[in-house]
């Protein structure tokens, strides 16, 4: 069985910790965070509830020792900043790089064979840098956002047709931003059928994308800081599918050389998440509106990852 790290105890490191831990899916679970007892309280407070839900999972919390984290086969980097109400994501980029910087060498240091997952916002080019900073394989460093969007996705589908949530699939690629993020409309469907066949009329589905879209705005705006929920959740998903090599197709946050006609960016594509990380991109067919917006992401993110070297950390 596996270790796993989380790199930050605030609300979705918590989160996806606690769901790590009643779903049994590492064998050791670690929780680090820079507040002093912070992970320890947290960590002391799932592990209080070990015997309410019925799991055993070994967790310790540790403040800022990453000696605690040696050996982990993955870590999830939840540490920085969330946004407040009005914020985008990108705003985060000065106070959160130095962060996720340091963050991801320090755990280099003690597991150079961890596949390491981002979260920390803005997530694409957090990613981005920690590729760079570490000099890990691409396979090695990738990012959550695609998993939770789509999950939203299929939340407001559900609601819009009113079809049990389980049924519905849908991915959302592109970059993990308010503006920037591509909900594939062509390729959702309910058991199968085409939401495009399922709803004749083309406001209801527009109104899902937008929905989706400012998914994260429109929590943050209802509780003043980042929602922690369903991105714990998104990103213990993806731990899961790494630990137990499910090879589900999960969009994230990967590296890419020419796949979707993008070079040396982070961005979010369908991709095979197993053992190794991120071990396949899966080009999907995209339509002309879908690959103009692909297109325009990438070039959006680009710019936010041009910051990465004018604040110098890159
Ligand atoms: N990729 C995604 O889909 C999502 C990303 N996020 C992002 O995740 C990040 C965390 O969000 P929340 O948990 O809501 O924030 P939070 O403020 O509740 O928790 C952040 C934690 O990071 C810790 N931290 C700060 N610097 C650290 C360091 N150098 N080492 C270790 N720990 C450190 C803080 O002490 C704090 O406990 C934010 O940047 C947020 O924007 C949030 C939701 C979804
Ligand atoms: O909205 C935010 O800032 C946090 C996040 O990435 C999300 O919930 O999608």
């Amino acid at each position: 069985m596996a270790k796993v790290t989380v790199v930050g105890a605030g609300n979705v490191g918590a989160t996806c910790a606690n769901v790590l831990a009643t779903r049994e899916v590492c064998s050791e679970l670690v929780l680090l965070d820079i507040k002093e007892g912070v992970s320890e309280g947290k960590i002391l407070d799932i592990f209080q509830t070990a015997t309410l839900m019925d799991f055993d999972t070994n967790m310790v919390g540790v403040t800022n020792d990453y000696a605690a984290t040696a050996g982990s086969d993955v870590v999830v980097i939840t540490s920085g900043m969330p946004r407040k109400p009005g914020m985008t994501r990108e705003e985060l980029i000065g106070v959160n790089a130095g962060i996720v910087k340091t963050v991801a060498e320090n755990i280099l240091k003690h597991s150079s064979k961890a596949i390491i997952l981002i979260v920390s916002n803005p997530m694409d080019p957090m990613t981005y840098l920690a590729l760079k900073a570490t000099g890990l394989p691409k396979n090695q460093v990738f990012g959550m956002g695609g998993a939770l969007d789509s999950a939203r996705f299929k939340c407001y589908l559900s609601k819009a047709l009113g079809v049990n949530s389980n049924d519905v699939d849908g991915m959302v690629i592109g970059g993990h931003g308010d503006t920037t993020m591509i909900p594939l409309v062509s390729k959702a469907s309910v058991k199968g059928v085409p939401v495009t066949e399922l709803c004749k009329d083309k406001a209801v589905l527009d109104k899902v994308v937008a929905d989706t879209m400012v998914g994260g705005a429109t929590l943050t705006k209802l509780l003043g800081t980042s929602a922690w929920y369903a991105p714990g959740a998104a990103a213990a998903m993806v731990v899961e599918s790494i630990v137990r090599d499910q090879k589900k197709i999960v969009p994230s946050c990967v590296y890419l050389e020419g796949e979707y006609g993008q070079q040396d960016i982070c961005i979010g594509v369908p991709t095979v998440i197993g053992r190794n990380g991120a071990e396949k991109v899966v080009e999907v067919a995209l339509t002309a509106e879908e690959k103009e917006a692909f297109e325009k992401s990438a070039e959006a993110v680009r710019k936010t990852n041009a910051i990465l070297k004018e604040i110098n950390v890159l």
